[in-house]
């Protein structure tokens, strides 16, 4: 499928002003969802077991947008996803999310940034296995400032009829999109998702990537998704490649089709 190459792009934005909040992608003024310049991890800085899991990476996100992060296995995604996603740390550079800059956050900014802005979706789905579906969403929903009610995110979905089944009673496919009703209930702004149909087939694997679509076009959540399954970039508005850390290509996909079109 053709792709229209933004990499002069990126390459501009990354030239520009080492300081201050993200601009926007397209000039409208807008602040992009996240930007980052000269990313880097390092594990093990100066042993014999040095790894460099980022390695100056600069992005420009856009917001409302749904991303697929691809690349081989321990290229950096996931590092690049707990950074944005206020987890971990990173060694050098900058990132930001709209005008806060994560990487100049204490722990406690971090935890109040994750607990007002970020959805996360893992692929175990993390569920309390005593609860039901409704009571797994209602334990974010409690906490949250302005929560949507359990069983709309549940609704949302495709889940009105489990809102009481436990998550033994439910298949894989429907776990996870319980773990995605419990990401967006709180109304975040991002939702992070690493490898969410990692553990599902083709079939289900759709409905839960049907179910992260609804959510974006709904709200306009920017919404990341790594895989390995590189059918699902044709779903995506852009597709981020990594290789040892770096970001090889970053390109708009002109041609989205609906999750519902993809099988693998
Ligand atoms: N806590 C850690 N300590 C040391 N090295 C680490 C740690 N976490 C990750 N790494 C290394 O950093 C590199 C990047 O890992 P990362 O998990 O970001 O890759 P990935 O692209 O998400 O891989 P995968 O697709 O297998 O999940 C890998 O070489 C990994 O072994």
């Amino acid at each position: 499928m053709p792709m229209d190459h933004l990499g002069d792009r990126q390459r501009n934005l990354s030239a520009g002003p080492k300081t201050g909040a993200p601009t926007d992608d397209a000039g409208t003024g807008s602040l992009a969802a996240f930007r980052t310049e000269g990313l880097s991890k390092t594990y093990g800085a100066g042993g014999p077991n040095e790894v460099r899991a980022l390695d100056g990476v600069d992005l420009e996100l856009p917001s409302e947008e749904l991303v697929v992060l691809l690349g081989p296995s321990g290229s950096g995604k996931s590092t690049l996803l707990n950074i944005l996603g206020g987890l971990d740390h990173a060694t050098r550079g900058t990132a930001w999310f709209r005008d806060m800059e994560l990487t100049a956050m204490t722990e406690r900014q971090l935890t109040r940034y994750r607990r007002d802005h970020v959805g996360f979706v893992f692929q175990f789905y993390n569920l309390v296995a005593s609860l039901t579906a409704r009571e797994n969403v209602e334990l974010v929903t409690d906490i949250a400032a302005d929560p949507m009610p359990a069983a709309e995110a549940l609704s949302l979905v495709g889940l009105d009829a489990r809102l009481d089944h436990f998550p033994a009673q439910l298949s894989g496919g429907e776990q996870q999109r319980v773990a995605i009703a419990r990401a967006i209930a709180k109304r975040p702004e991002v939702l992070l998702c690493d490898e969410p149909t990692g553990a599902l087939d083709s079939r289900t694997g759709v409905a839960v990537l049907s179910a992260l679509e609804a959510v974006n076009a709904r709200f306009g959540t920017t919404i990341l998704v790594i895989t390995h399954n590189s059918d699902i970039e044709r779903m995506a508005h852009r597709v981020i490649r990594f290789q040892d850390g770096r970001v090889i290509d970053i390109a708009r996909n002109p041609d989205r089709v609906a999750a519902e079109g993809i099988r693998w």
